[in-house]
This record gives structure tokens, sequence and C-alpha cells, in this order.
């Protein structure tokens, strides 16, 4: 289903766990910072609306969206339950663009797989700033809301597992 056909900020607070006992470490790019910091409202807001706590949200800034992988591998070793790293790629004139997807997408992929810690993947891969600020807030909602919500469920998992 594409995110034109559902909102991304949709959720029932009935099927979510409560994300009292959690904590949570999210990993912000700074590359086109006025979509990562409106994805970075939407997961903090959920994460707070489903219980979590203040003093257990950790947030760290990296330069771009390339850096979240170091960065969540850093922050997989603090004491958290789960990682979000948010980013936003957008299309430029070069092929740039793929290759900062593929690697990002590759490297939270292999965290995920090497590391106990899960890593949420809240990068957006737009070919417009428009389809980004769709995206992080706009006509689709939020993407960061999506993550804060897979971070709570698969934070519960891990404890469960
Ligand atoms: N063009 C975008 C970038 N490029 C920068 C890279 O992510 C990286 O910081 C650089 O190559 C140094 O290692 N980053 C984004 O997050 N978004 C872009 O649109
Ligand atoms: C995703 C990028 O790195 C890209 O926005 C950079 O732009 P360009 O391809 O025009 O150098």
């Amino acid at each position: 289903m594409a995110t034109a056909n559902k909102n991304l900020s949709d959720y029932d607070k009935a099927t979510i766990p409560n994300a009292k006992k959690f904590r949570f470490g999210i990993v912000v790019s700074e590359w086109n910072d006025t979509i990562t910091e409106g994805l970075y409202q939407g997961a903090y807001d959920a994460l707070i609306d489903n219980g979590a706590l203040p003093e257990n949200i950790i947030r760290w800034n990296v330069p771009g969206s390339f850096e979240l992988i170091y960065g969540a591998k850093k922050m997989q070793e603090q004491i958290v339950s789960a990682v979000i790293v948010i980013g936003s790629v957008i299309q430029g004139e070069t092929k740039h663009f793929d290759f900062v997807c593929e690697g990002v997408t590759q490297g939270i992929k292999d965290l995920n797989v090497m590391h106990e810690t899960p890593v949420i993947f809240c990068v957006l891969t737009d070919n417009t700033m428009q389809q980004a600020i769709d995206r992080s807030g706009g006509k689709h909602g939020n993407k960061g809301t999506e993550a804060a919500i897979a971070a709570i469920k698969m934070a519960e998992l891990r404890n469960n597992s």
C-alpha cells in the first residue's frame, strides 16, 4: 500500500503497548532539518502519547543521513530499548541520492542483524521537497509518528523474547 493510500499518523492506542518502561534513543540527521525536525516532533509526541517518559528519550544529532549508521551503532551501546534514526534524503542532480539511500538502508539493516537493540528506519527518500513535507506532518501524516509506534512495538517484542 503506497503512503498516498494511508495516513502515516494513524494508530489505535488500544493496540499499542504502554511505553513507560522503555528508553528510546533517537538519532536525527541535520540535512533537510526543516523536515527532520518535523519527523522528530512526530516521533517524540507519539512516544509521550503512549506513555514514554521525557527523561527516557535520548536525542543525538548527526550531520547527514549517512552518519545515521554510526550514530545508531553508538546509540545501541547505550541502555535503550530501541533506536529510531531520522533522516530526509531528497533527489538532487546526481546519483548521490541513490548511494546515500542504499548505504543508509543497508547500514541500518546490518545493525538490526548484528545487535540486540532494534533500529527503526525513519528515513524519507523523496523525489521532491514537497513529498518530504507531505510525509513529515503534511497531508500524508508524519512518518515520525509511524516510527515511534514501530519502536514501541519492537521494544515490547524484544522485552518478551
Ligand atoms: N544530499 C543529502 C545528504 N547528503 C549528505 C550525506 O548524508 C553525508 O552526510 C555526506 O555524504 C557526508 O558523509 N544527506 C541527507 O541526509 N539528505 C540529503 O538529501
Ligand atoms: C541526496 C544527495 O546527496 C543529493 O541531494 C545531493 O544533491 P546533488 O545530487 O545535486 O549533488
